[in-house]
């Protein structure tokens, strides 16, 4: 029995729809993301978020393919990671990605970080732009971008990225960036949108889900929601990953809103941008 899909869909600048909400699978091995991606998408889901660093594309494309639901309905974000930019080692990896998902086109295919080290993203860019001009990805996009990067990238770039995925969760809010990202057509998207499960034991999150009769998973879920932003929280748990889906029905009020904007310290679950790759 498959559920309708729950998510809204938000238009990117290129045009493109994509659900708001999608399952991250970072950790998910191959074999579970199978089932996993298969269950998700019998529960409603719509979206998937893997990588080449996650090792478990195969995976992803064997569950969309078992789910039953056409290709064409599901989005599928993928990633080059930091060892193949540069403009033919995009290229390389980017077939790799495709033949591992059993696939013949991408939906989202973002720079993974900007790597400044290397100083090989804007080449990478140029190889995201050629594949998405010959068809075999609808959007492309950048994660971990700060906004020097994007300025950087913006400079020499002939199209916009549609799409920056950065980490944000309450203690880490990314307003700054988010305004940026917006002024320049850009879509925000939130990974580790449960600060990797971290901030699910803060009180302030505990009591508003307590005066909502909600998980705090659902309450910090419902704010990325309610910000606008693309959100990709990951489970193990096909339970959890239903739980995770059911945050369109209720609503954070001003009070609620303004209580999780008090939770800002600047605390990164993952690594600042500049210092990887
Ligand atoms: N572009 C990038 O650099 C990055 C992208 N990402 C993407 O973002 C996705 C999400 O981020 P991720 O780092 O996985 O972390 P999340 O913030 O999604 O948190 C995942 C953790 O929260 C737990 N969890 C999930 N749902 C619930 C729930 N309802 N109740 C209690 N605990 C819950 C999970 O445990 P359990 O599995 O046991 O249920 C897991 O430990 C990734 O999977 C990946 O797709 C992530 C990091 C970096
Ligand atoms: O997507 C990712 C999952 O988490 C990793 C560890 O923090 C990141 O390096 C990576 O970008």
């Amino acid at each position: 029995m498959t559920t309708p899909p729950f998510s809204p869909l938000i238009t990117l600048s290129d045009g493109n729809e994509i659900q708001q909400l999608g399952l991250g699978v970072y950790k998910v091995d191959d074999v579970t993301a199978a089932g996993l991606v298969e269950g998700a998408i019998a529960a409603g889901y719509r979206r998937v978020d893997t990588a080449k660093l996650y090792y478990n594309e195969a995976g992803v494309g064997a569950g969309v393919r078992a789910s039953g639901i056409p290709r064409e309905e599901i989005f599928v974000t993928t990633k080059v990671w930091n060892d193949d930019q540069g403009y033919d080692e995009t290229l390389r990896a980017f077939d790799t990605s495709l033949g591992l998902l059993g696939m013949d086109y991408v939906d989202l295919y973002l720079i993974h970080w900007p790597a400044p080290a290397q100083d090989r993203y804007r080449d990478t860019w140029r190889a995201l732009e050629a594949l998405h001009s010959d068809g075999r990805v609808r959007s492309i996009g950048v994660s971990n971008f700060t906004e020097a990067h994007l300025e950087r990238l913006l400079d020499s770039a002939t199209e916009t990225p549609v799409v920056n995925q950065v980490e944000v969760q309450p203690w880490l809010q990314q307003d700054a960036l988010i305004a940026f990202n917006a002024a320049n057509g850009i879509q925000t998207e939130a990974w580790s949108p449960l600060g990797r499960g971290r901030v699910l034991d803060d009180p302030t999150i505990a009591r508003i889900a307590a005066k909502h009769e909600r998980s705090s998973a659902q309450i910090v879920l419902r704010w990325h929601v309610q910000r606008g932003l693309l959100v990709i929280p990951k489970s193990n748990s096909l339970e959890r990953i239903r739980e995770n889906s059911r945050v369109f029905d209720f609503e954070l009020d001003a009070a609620d809103l303004s209580e999780i904007a008090g939770l800002e310290t600047g605390e990164r679950t993952g690594s600042h941008p500049d210092a990887v790759g």
